[in-house]
């Protein structure tokens, strides 16, 4: 374990420490030391046909009202002396995510606001330090140079797991040695899971401590009626999608690669696809699609190959594609091999036996895959006991088999354009570590703030929200969600004969292919496909107009197209001002993508004074 997590860090002069000093925007219910709690109707779950397994599981958080935070009234707000000091421990659970420090750094200010006695203790190197209680007292001092800054590192990170009987009695036992009135977890939809197990369990065993989750992942696949993105997944999305734009630009400047783009994201490709709505690639393959459609992964270079053929017909022999991490366990062969593999691990199977200990018909699926994908399938699980799909270099397996394709294609006579030519990266861990945007630093910060609202209330086994995040800070809704509203059953089939499987849990969401943004993606796929419709968002933009952007799908999925006529009036006065009477369709085109948001696209499309500007019928 590194000893010098919560160390002082030196700050780079100029960006650096400018953002050392910027100060998250408060929604105004936060702005008091205290809030007042307004207790919903009881819950149930997100699929009310699990409700009752949720409940047997679940018999002391299950059904828990939705609490809603607002303003309290200004006599109610009492001196901070009358109120009793409260005793927290913090943990980073799942991976890092820009962002996350805000998180400690709201609860920290929150904590000291409501009483300046209470104390805020932080697990030094994520879960095992939760189990082993090593902590570190975070204060004003301590925080000086993690706030608005990427990456864990203030306090470090483990294996993103509180669930062996081992892992959560030692939780408790720390939680009980501290004297916590509160412990909040931060991480994505494994570690908010493991947060409800735990709240259950310390009720059980008369534990007084209130267990909190915080939605921090990258992957932004933690999302339901309750909560609408988790932080980081602006930041890394905003990071990729400048990547992205880069290489889609190298790739027309010089005409002679395919670029073979692999981002994060392992059960959801929410990543690719925002990053896809942002920059425009050429290629764009969902994991969810494939897993809809039941694409095999021959299916895929097929149709990989046939756009790279669309493509060189136009004397194009450059493009970008871009896929989801979670790509290889979408195709339906590829998952029931990384399904056989992960039972013969549950088995102890000593890796080099696992080749032949496979069916015959997986078998001869390993056999065909390049010997690097072999050996990287054969990489020991993740906690959750799925294949480490950042170690498997999908990209170059598609590449590969793409080159392959092509030569066979060309000595058919099927294809007679110039030689196919690749280059591969993986887009993964280099967005993690940065600086967060100002979306994230201040969702972090409020949610951290929330969290200390939520245990000052006695609340336990919920999760903290903001509502009305495409809006700006002074419309955001602060909330608390119990867990277990969140939760629902995995099954084996759908339908009336479905049979449950497994606990109830916290599930990552797919990506809606009924969703608006979707929709928009396809509708523009031909054009992307052939056109070249590359954009380029640039980096991350910390101060003037372009920094309060937030990502396309959290804006389109939430967009109350008639309600927005300022965004309405705006757009129309750019794109006035912009495009002389008379000009081409495909100046319009390009005018439009250029100046105003594909969310101001659509707003302008949907809205009925579109009727007025002709210009927009370019659908
Ligand atoms: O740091 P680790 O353990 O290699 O984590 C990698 C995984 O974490 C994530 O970034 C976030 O869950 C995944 O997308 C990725 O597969």
């Amino acid at each position: 374990m590194n000893a010098d997590f919560g160390a002082p860090k030196e700050l780079a002069g100029g960006l650096q420490q400018r953002r050392a000093l910027y100060q998250p925007r408060l929604p105004p219910c936060l702005q008091a030391p205290t809030v007042k709690a307004e207790y919903g109707d009881a819950t149930t779950t997100i699929e009310p046909s699990c409700a009752h397994v949720v409940a047997q599981a679940f018999p002391n958080t299950f059904g828990q009202p939705l609490v809603s935070f607002v303003a309290p009234a200004a006599a109610a707000a009492a001196a901070a002396e009358e109120r009793a000091p409260i005793r927290v421990g913090v943990v980073f659970s799942g991976r890092q995510s820009p962002g996350g420090h805000n998180v400690i750094w709201g609860l920290h200010d929150a904590i000291k606001a409501y009483n300046p006695q209470s104390v805020l203790y932080g697990f030094v190197g994520g879960t095992e330090g939760l189990f082993a209680n090593k902590t570190l007292e975070i204060t004003d001092d301590v925080l000086a140079s993690y706030k608005n800054q990427g990456g864990f590192d203030l306090l470090g990170r483990s294996i993103d797991q509180i669930r062996t009987t081992k892992q959560v009695t030692s939780a408790m036992a720390t939680c009980r040695t501290l004297n916590l009135d509160g412990l909040v977890i931060i991480g994505g939809v494994t570690s908010n899971a493991d947060a409800a197990q735990l709240s259950e369990t310390l009720i059980q065993n008369n534990c007084k401590t209130k267990v909190v989750g915080v939605p921090v992942s990258l992957n932004g696949d933690l999302r339901n009626q309750f909560v609408e993105t988790t932080v980081g997944f602006d930041t890394v999305c905003k990071v990729n999608s400048q990547l992205v734009s880069n290489v889609c630009l190298d790739a027309i400047s010089a005409g002679k690669y395919y670029y073979f783009v692999r981002l994060m994201g392992r059960k959801a490709s929410h990543v690719a696809f925002e990053c896809a709505l942002q920059s425009h690639p050429n290629m764009l393959i969902l994991g969810e699609e494939v897993a809809l459609s039941k694409l095999t992964l021959m299916e895929i270079i097929n149709k990989i190959c046939d756009g790279v053929q669309a493509r060189a017909e136009l004397g194009k022999y450059h493009g970008v594609l871009v896929i989801p991490e979670g790509l290889i366990e979408s195709i339906p062969e590829m998952y029931a091999l990384i399904q056989e593999i992960n039972i013969l691990h549950n088995n102890n199977v000593p890796v080099a036996e696992m080749p032949s200990q496979l069916s015959p018909w997986a078998a001869a699926l390993f056999q065909f895959l390049p010997p690097f994908i072999r050996r990287e399938l054969l990489l020991h699980q993740e906690s959750d006991n799925s294949a480490q799909l950042s170690q498997i270099d999908t990209e170059q397996l598609l590449a590969h088999l793409v080159e392959t394709e092509m030569i066979k294609r060309t000595k058919e006579g099927r294809y007679k354009g110039r030689k196919f030519s690749s280059v591969c990266h993986f887009f993964g861990y280099q967005a993690r570590g940065s600086i967060p945007s100002n979306f994230d630093c201040d969702y972090a910060y409020a949610l951290g703030r929330i969290s200390l609202h939520m245990i000052a209330a006695g609340l336990t086994g919920y999760m903290a929200t903001v509502a009305n995040l495409k809006d700006s800070v002074d419309k955001w809704r602060c909330a608390a969600a119990p867990l277990t509203a969140m939760m629902s059953v995995k099954r084996h089939l759908r339908g009336p004969g479905a049979i449950p499987i497994g606990r109830p849990s916290i599930h990552p969401s797919p990506i809606d292919l009924k969703g608006k943004a979707y929709e928009l993606l396809r509708e523009k796929a031909s054009s992307f496909l052939l056109d070249d419709f590359y954009r380029t968002p640039g980096g991350i933009q910390f101060e003037g107009p372009g920094s309060d952007v937030k990502p396309i799908t959290l804006t389109i999925e939430n967009q109350d197209y008639m309600g927005d006529i300022e965004i309405l009036k705006e757009c129309l006065s750019k794109v006035r001002t912009m495009v002389k009477p008379g000009c081409s369709r495909e100046i319009l085109k390009a005018a439009i993508s250029s100046m105003v948001s594909v969310t101001e696209v659509l707003t302008l499309m949907s809205h009925p004074l579109n009727a007025e500007l002709p210009l927009y019928h370019f659908k």
